[in-house]
């Protein structure tokens, strides 16, 4: 067997977090393609070693006894390589798919060949993503089965199928003009696998799982982008490994730097999240990330993304800025309004629950209780975070309409009055009415639909007369909103 090539062999063994850095550097320097199943063995190898079965250290010297990087030897990822290429090469007849470009028959093969070697134990749990967890131990999350089809389809030569990628679900494109899609994987609990099948019909419901129409497609450099991002450094529930933090951080900046996250907004929420726990000085701070992450969706898909906005709301809520959190969450709603709302989209309905149950109500409480603190007090005072609250809950509404499933439920509308309650009445007076602007002319059938749902809203939010609909005055470009209100946070 080939085996990788010696070019990458001389970077062994990795001993710390510069030689990892160095080989993934080489590899996406090319000549050739980066090889998508050596990296992911290593990043695995690297992530299993530091995260799994530790000894938590109770004190100081533990620390010291024990190795901070794991030493990476050539002959375990050879090992583990050559098992793989042996799977693969050794379960696809190639002789039987001639054609240039591949078919719906092959892809579906090569996942077979993943899927069948697969443990029936439970997938939900951490650091199943890469190929080292497929080699070590059969198992592989949602994501990793997809990113493993596509790892067995570069070493097929079959370079024209690639990871496609939505907020929770992950697929595959291939053929000519690479617009064919395939089903390689499964998705949730409980529900049927559609392996082989293609995402037309998904998309056509207009379910958030599938962006619409609108996932991030990728090439070999963001493949190797989607596996960094998919690393997982958390030890448990209350502990992430320092180590692994640090060289995905790091190995996220090498990839930022070669533009391979430019298309890819989570992938720079990722590093936007890694840079407020350990900031790098030089480096842009958390929130220009997330908003360049917010800009990517704006500009390679349609705004299409809810992710970029509750990326930098949750970091605006950690940092106790409420106002600027709040808009956030109304451009998030404002983008999740696009949608008709599927059985399959719990992941998000969870989001936005969420913010709304939990988040803005103990936003309301907080300020309420402090009174000494004017600039969090004037919240209940100002117009625009209540309008954007109206918002927030108005596209949701509009994200029910025309669904097959049902969103709001009468404990959306108690957390809903609650927090508009808090609002002092003469601020809730200040509010205008206007003809609903849909600057996208989505999902807008006609006058009466908007009447309808208007009369809907206004029922639904009746706490008095005084709440009377906004019309989003702002609504035009999220990114403005956003930065505008940096701008006068930061003068102020
Ligand atoms: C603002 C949030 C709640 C914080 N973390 C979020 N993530 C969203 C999902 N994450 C991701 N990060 C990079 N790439 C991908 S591709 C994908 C779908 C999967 F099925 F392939 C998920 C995902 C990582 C973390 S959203």
């Amino acid at each position: 067997m080939a085996g990788f090539r010696d070019r990458a062999k001389k970077h062994f063994p990795l001993t710390d977090i510069s030689s990892v850095i160095n080989l993934f550097k080489e590899q996406l320097e090319g000549p050739d393609e980066p090889n998508l199943a050596l990296l992911s063995i290593v990043l695995g190898c690297i992530e299993n070693t530091l995260t799994l079965n530790r000894a938590i250290s109770t004190n100081e010297d533990d620390r010291l006894l024990r190795p901070i990087f794991p030493v990476v030897d050539l002959s375990t990822v050879d090992a583990l390589y050559t098992k793989f290429e042996t799977l693969v090469k050794g379960s696809v007849d190639l002789t039987k798919y001639t054609g240039t470009f591949s078919s719906r028959e092959l892809v579906k093969k090569i996942s077979d060949v993943i899927w069948s070697s697969l443990s029936r134990s439970f997938k939900d749990k951490a650091h199943l993503q890469s190929l080292y967890s497929f080699l070590t131990g059969n198992k592989l999350d949602c994501f990793g089965v997809a990113f493993g089809v596509v790892a067995a389809s570069q070493l097929l030569g079959r370079n024209d199928i690639h990871l496609s990628l939505s907020e929770d679900h992950a697929w595959v494109v291939f053929g000519e003009d690479g617009t064919d899609t395939a089903e390689v994987t499964w998705h949730g609990k409980g529900n049927e696998d559609k392996r082989g099948q293609s995402i037309a019909l998904s998309v056509a419901e207009k379910s958030w799982l599938y962006l619409n129409g609108h996932p991030v497609i990728c090439d070999r450099n963001m493949e190797v982008a989607a596996l960094v991002s998919a690393a997982n450094p958390s030890i448990n529930m209350m502990t992430d490994s320092i180590e692994m933090g640090a060289l995905q951080q790091e190995l996220l900046w090498l990839l930022y730097d070669k533009g391979h996250l430019l298309k890819y907004p989570m992938g720079l929420g990722n590093l936007g999240d890694l840079e407020e726990i350990s900031p790098n000085p030089g480096r842009p701070p958390p929130l220009a990330i997330f908003q360049e992450a917010i800009s990517s969706a704006i500009k390679y898909y349609d705004n299409h993304h809810v992710y970029p906005y509750t990326y930098m709301g949750g970091y605006l809520y950690r940092k106790r800025r409420y106002k600027e959190a709040i808009k956030c969450w109304a451009e998030a709603s404002n983008v999740i309004r696009k949608f008709n709302y599927t059985r399959e989209d719990e992941e998000i309905y969870k989001e936005f629950l969420e913010i709304s149950n939990e988040l803005i109500p103990n936003i309301v409480k907080a300020v309420s209780l402090n009174t000494t603190d004017r600039v969090q007090m004037n919240i209940l005072y100002n117009p625009e975070v209540y309008g954007d609250i109206l918002r927030f809950y108005d596209g949701i509404c509009e994200w029910e309409e025309g669904s097959s499933t049902p969103v709001l439920h009468v404990g959306w509308a108690q957390h809903l009055t609650f927090s508009l309650n808090k609002f002092d009445p003469r601020t809730r007076a200040k509010i205008d009415v206007g003809k609903d602007e849909d600057e996208d002319g989505e999902k807008e059938e006609n006058d009466e639909n908007d009447n309808e749902s208007e009369a809907r809203l206004k029922e639904e939010l009746k706490t008095d007369n005084r709440n009377k609909l906004l019309q989003s005055k702002e609504g035009k470009d999220p990114l403005k909103t956003v930065l505008e209100d940096l701008k006068k946070e930061d003068s102020s």
